[in-house]
């Protein structure tokens, strides 16, 4: 499948910090719209570095908010090549099938976005019963494994499935099935931390940001063990700038922490080369397809941050990643889905076919 990206700048590979043009930053704001040359490289340059004027910081808050997309003037054009390039997951399920047939499917989910709806409280981004039964039996189908930018404690209470693998905080702590859940009857549960040396570190940084950003109305910060998220989906974005500052502030004197975007979220981790792609990795290898040709992994996810699987996958020319989003946008991905609703329809119809495979196969 072919991809319209555009691959980052050559010194920056996925997952390390990245320094701030400063031209780009003396420049007025884009007009709305992601679809300009200048927007589409704000949108490449996500990873902020710390020390970035906040100028830049707000630039890329606003480039990557979907209010601002919505007016861009040549949606239709980009929309048509988007459609082309990054087909639908559903209309294209009997093509991904066929491409996966003789081995053995990995399932990747990230959490917010994707298995939950985007809500104003992160802390109540539940997932429908609806959802849980079908990850329930996908995981019955397909090792499969939740892969957030969230702690991996919240997200297993949103989740609650024990017979899935777990990698909480961006994939900085991962951890397998539970040990006598059916995936798992007897072997120790994988667990890896390669971020605990800055757990003093975050701490320390959540309750700067905590006592800092509280004048700013709307402002969220969440610990999420080995990072910290800063929420502005609440917040006026007039005050968006005051917000940057803030969080610069604290900032700037961590030089060891970096600076990446979500989705209406600042989120601050180490600067260790570890992300999503590399938990995504470090998982195929965990069970036991470290090195294998007959594994298709497939990742699901909605944000920036699921790029660095995606651009694992296409790398290692594995499987496939699956973007979702109503938007077309940047990535790695080769296929997309709206909202989590058709993420549900997809593993639905993963589940029907490998049922469905299994009945025959018995019946031979
Ligand atoms: O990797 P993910 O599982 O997608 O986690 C990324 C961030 O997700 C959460 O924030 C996002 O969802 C919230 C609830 O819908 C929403 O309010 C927020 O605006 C989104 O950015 C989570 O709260 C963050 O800590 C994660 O970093």
């Amino acid at each position: 499948m072919v991809s319209f990206i555009e691959e980052r700048p050559k010194n920056i590979a996925a997952g390390q910090n990245m320094v701030s043009d400063p031209k780009s930053a003396q420049k007025p704001p884009a007009p709305p719209g992601f679809i300009s040359i200048s927007r589409k490289k704000l949108l490449q340059n996500l990873e902020i570095n710390a020390g970035a004027r906040v100028n830049s910081w707000v630039d890329s808050m606003r480039a990557s908010s979907p209010t601002h997309m919505k007016s861009a003037p040549s949606i239709a054009d980009d929309q048509g090549s988007w459609n082309l390039n990054h087909p639908s997951a559903l209309d294209m399920f009997e093509q991904i099938i066929d491409a996966s047939k003789g081995k053995q499917i990995v399932m990747f989910l990230d959490y917010d976005g994707t298995l939950s709806p985007i809500v104003a409280d992160p802390d109540r981004a539940f997932m429908s019963k609806k959802m849980k039964k079908t990850v329930r039996k996908l995981a019955k189908c397909f090792p499969t494994a939740i892969v957030s930018g969230r702690c991996r404690d919240k997200v297993y209470n949103f989740v609650k499935l024990a017979e899935l693998y777990y990698a909480g905080s961006h994939g900085m702590d991962i951890k397998g099935p539970e040990k006598g859940s059916k995936s798992n009857k007897d072997t120790e549960s994988v667990l890896f931390q390669p971020a605990s040396e800055f757990l003093p570190m975050i701490d320390e940084v959540y309750k700067q940001l905590v006592e800092t950003t509280k004048s700013t109305p709307g402002a969220k910060v969440e610990n999420n063990k080995f990072c910290l998220s800063v929420h502005f989906r609440c917040v006026d974005e007039k005050k968006w700038s005051e917000l940057a500052q803030q969080v610069k502030s604290v900032l700037k004197d961590y030089p060891k922490l970096r600076l990446t975007q979500g989705r209406k979220v600042l989120e601050i981790r180490p600067t260790i080369k570890w992300d999503k792609g590399k938990a995504l990795e470090f998982l195929l290898e965990s069970l036991g397809f470290a090195n294998c040709t007959d594994v298709f992994p497939v990742y699901i996810g909605d944000d920036r941050t699921d790029e660095d699987a995606f651009k694992i996958l296409r790398d290692r020319g594995q499987g496939f990643g699956i973007l979702v989003s109503k938007f077309p946008k940047d990535t790695n991905a080769s296929y997309s889905l709206q909202e989590p609703d058709e993420v549900m329809d997809f593993l639905r119809r993963l589940v029907e076919w490998k049922e469905l495979s299994l009945r025959t196969q018995s019946r031979m």
